[in-house]
């Protein structure tokens, strides 16, 4: 996307795309914790350099059961030259308490500050990874939302974004930890006696090939887990979202099986995952407590009557203690190695789900596309034939016309003959197959999508309101629109009256997606959103299809003049709405079967003039193979 993440120490989230050869955890730590690494290096390192006091405890008990207890053995420390060390047993007894005791403060305050250091970085990073991402998901194109329900997108904005935390501090500060401990531990092992050492070393292996086994085992069942949770929240949202119909309809009983069958699907696969952990916990724990009885059977014959088997040398007892109570360690170090490589399992999925959001095929800008700026508004179709992602047909089919910049050009044609996609061609929601899209002599495709969004006005047939106040819908195109303008646009649309008589006039809250507000009402503050941005290009799809006729034509008189200095396309079913258009095409199964004025449309006799006999209530005026059409259901 242009910027490059090394310079400008910001994350690129859409730098990755189409780079599927990094591991998604790689991926994912590469794109967004690079402005954090200091304290993400720094939180590891000192969570990591936490275990080595604690490890010394062991270490300086053992030392001062031979040395000082007993009197058996020399007062040694690992690492620490013998000159440096006291000789006498009252003075050694100091310094073990006075080391141990500084052993437990540098536990706690490197306990403290790596816990608030790493705390940070996770916090920041999933903060991160959460913007970052839904500004990618925000610029996904149509197709994306077409295949994907709000329930999944959702699950991987707030599920996925949240097992992150366990990734940092579950797996990366844990795991590695878990290896210091466990190599710094059997060092020491070997530096006291290396025979003891050799022979307990089998069971952290068996322990290792038993975590590893296990994590193959656990993956796909990890995956599941995740997929059912995105096939519940998808259930769930839509039947939040569609209550009104669920009401209507009487099918609450049905959604309710229906959610039950979904939960119920989510309950198998955390089950299967959970019987999974809980049949490794046990075993593992079996394994480790038997490594923990040969230790002491070992030792004990060891330091009671000497080696036994093979061994030889002696073993002290403070050296038994600190076996003892590092194999114990190494236990727990192995044991924990399944639970990270569990977590570390579920962070990858996790991980692999936001690079998919991340890396799906986006409608990208080409590298030389320039800005849309200022256009006169011309647009010309040329031969364009388009599929959508997911058909084998053809939507549109060779569809060529020209609009002058100024001109109105009415759109008309049989439900699903393709005419909002003929729009949303001209907005890039998707690309054409075949055939060229110009506005102002430019293929589309060459200029920047949101400069060419930003010169065309888009109102659906069913707009979306945002949570808010009708100022903030109306202002929604350009924010810093003042109260006079939101006023203005809102008498072109025909909005003002009935917002004066709203309880809070401007400042009424509109409800969710506007609920609170009639389908015409919605309407209207929608096109009072378009005319407020003052685009080049105005799109009407279906805009007035929710309001009476006498709001319409005054909407109607309003657009003429705002059309009179920018290209409109009107899509509309109710004829009247076009018929003062400079041109309409009627667009029949794809293509473009008849174009021209209103009266030269009736004129032509085709589908437009049975169309418009039937609006008109000139049944009889149909032919008898349009009536035909009608009852297979062909026509609206
Ligand atoms: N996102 C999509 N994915 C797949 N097919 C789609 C999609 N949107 C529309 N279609 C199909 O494309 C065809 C044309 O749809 P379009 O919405 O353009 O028709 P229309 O003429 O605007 O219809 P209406 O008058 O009912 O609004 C229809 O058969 C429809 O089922």
């Amino acid at each position: 996307m242009g910027v490059n993440a090394e310079e400008s120490g910001e994350p690129v989230p859409g730098d990755g795309v189409g780079d599927d050869s990094r591991h998604p955890v790689v991926w994912l730590f590469d794109e967004y914790a690079r402005p954090y690494w200091k304290s993400f290096v720094g939180g590891l390192t000192l969570s990591t350099a936490e275990q080595f006091p604690s490890r010394l405890q062991t270490v300086l008990i053992g030392v001062a059961i031979d040395a000082v207890l007993l009197g058996s053995g020399p007062f040694r420390l690992p690492l620490v030259p013998d000159a440096w060390l006291p000789t006498g047993r009252s003075a050694q007894l100091r310094w073990s308490l006075a080391l141990l005791f500084g052993s437990f403060v540098a536990v706690a305050v490197l306990n403290f500050t790596s816990r608030r250091v790493l705390g940070r970085f996770t916090q920041a990073f999933q903060h991160e990874v959460r913007t970052e991402v839904f500004d990618t998901v925000q610029r996904l194109e149509m197709d994306y939302f077409d295949s994907h329900d709000t329930g999944e997108v959702m699950s991987v904005l707030n599920d996925d974004v949240q097992e992150l935390q366990s990734l940092v501090g579950g797996v990366l500060a844990r795991g590695l930890s878990l290896v210091t401990v466990a190599v710094a531990s059997y060092a020491y092992l070997l530096w006291l006696n290396w025979q003891l050492a050799v022979v307990l070393s089998f069971v952290p292996v068996v322990l290792f090939g038993m975590s590893y086994g296990f994590s193959r085992w656990i993956e796909p069942k990890q995956l599941a887990v995740r997929e059912r949770v995105g096939d519940l929240n998808s259930r769930l949202n839509n039947n939040i979202d569609g209550v009104s119909v669920i009401k209507a309809f009487g099918t609450e009983s049905t959604e309710r099986e229906r959610v039950r069958d979904a939960s119920r699907d989510h309950r198998e696969a955390q089950w299967d995952a959970h019987w999974a952990s809980a049949t490794m916990d046990p075993v593992t724990r079996a394994v480790s407590q038997l490594a923990r009885v040969v230790t002491l059977v070992l030792g004990g014959v060891w330091v009671i009557s000497g080696p036994p088997l093979f061994f030889t040398g002696a073993l002290t007892p403070g050296a038994l203690y600190v076996f003892y109570r590092y194999v114990g360690s190494l236990m727990v170090a192995m044991q924990g190695v399944a639970e990270v490589v569990d977590a570390y399992q579920t962070g990858k999925a996790a991980a692999t789900r936001l690079q998919g959001v991340v890396e799906h095929d986006n409608v990208v800008d080409r590298p030389d596309a320039r800005e849309l700026t200022d256009p006169d508004g011309a647009v010309a179709y040329d031969d364009v034939t388009f599929t959508y992602p997911s058909r084998d047909e053809p939507t549109l089919s060779n569809v060529s016309f020209d609009a002058a910049p100024g001109e109105t050009v009415g759109i008309v044609g049989p439900t699903g003959a393709g005419k909002s996609t003929v729009l949303k061609l001209l907005l890039r929601y998707y690309e054409a197959d075949r055939g060229t899209i110009r506005v102002d002599g430019t293929d589309v495709r060459d200029v920047t999508v949101e400069s060419l969004r930003e010169s065309v006005g888009y109102v659906s047939q069913d707009p979306f309101l945002f949570y808010g106040t009708v100022r903030e819908n109306v202002a929604y195109a350009r924010p810093e629109a003042d109260d006079e303008a939101v006023v203005e646009a809102a008498k072109l649309a025909g909005a003002h009256e009935f917002v004066a008589d709203l309880p809070d006039g401007y400042d009424t809250m509109v409800g969710e997606r506007g609920v609170k507000l009639s389908g015409g009402q919605r309407q209207r503050v929608a096109i009072a959103r378009a005319i407020l941005r003052d685009p080049a290009i105005l799109v009407l799809d279906e805009a007035t299809s929710h309001v009476d006729n006498e709001t319409e034509v005054l909407i109607q008189r309003t657009l003429e003049e705002l059309a009179a200095d920018r290209t409109t396309f009107v899509v509309a079913h109710r004829l009247s709405t076009v018929r003062d258009a400079d041109r309409i095409l009627v667009v029949d199964d794809g293509e473009i079967a008849e174009r021209g004025t209103h009266e030269q449309l009736l004129e032509r006799d085709g589908l437009y003039a049975n169309l418009w006999h039937v609006q008109v209530g000139d049944v009889t005026a149909l032919p008898d193979a349009f009536l035909e059409r009608v009852r297979r259901g062909e026509s609206a």
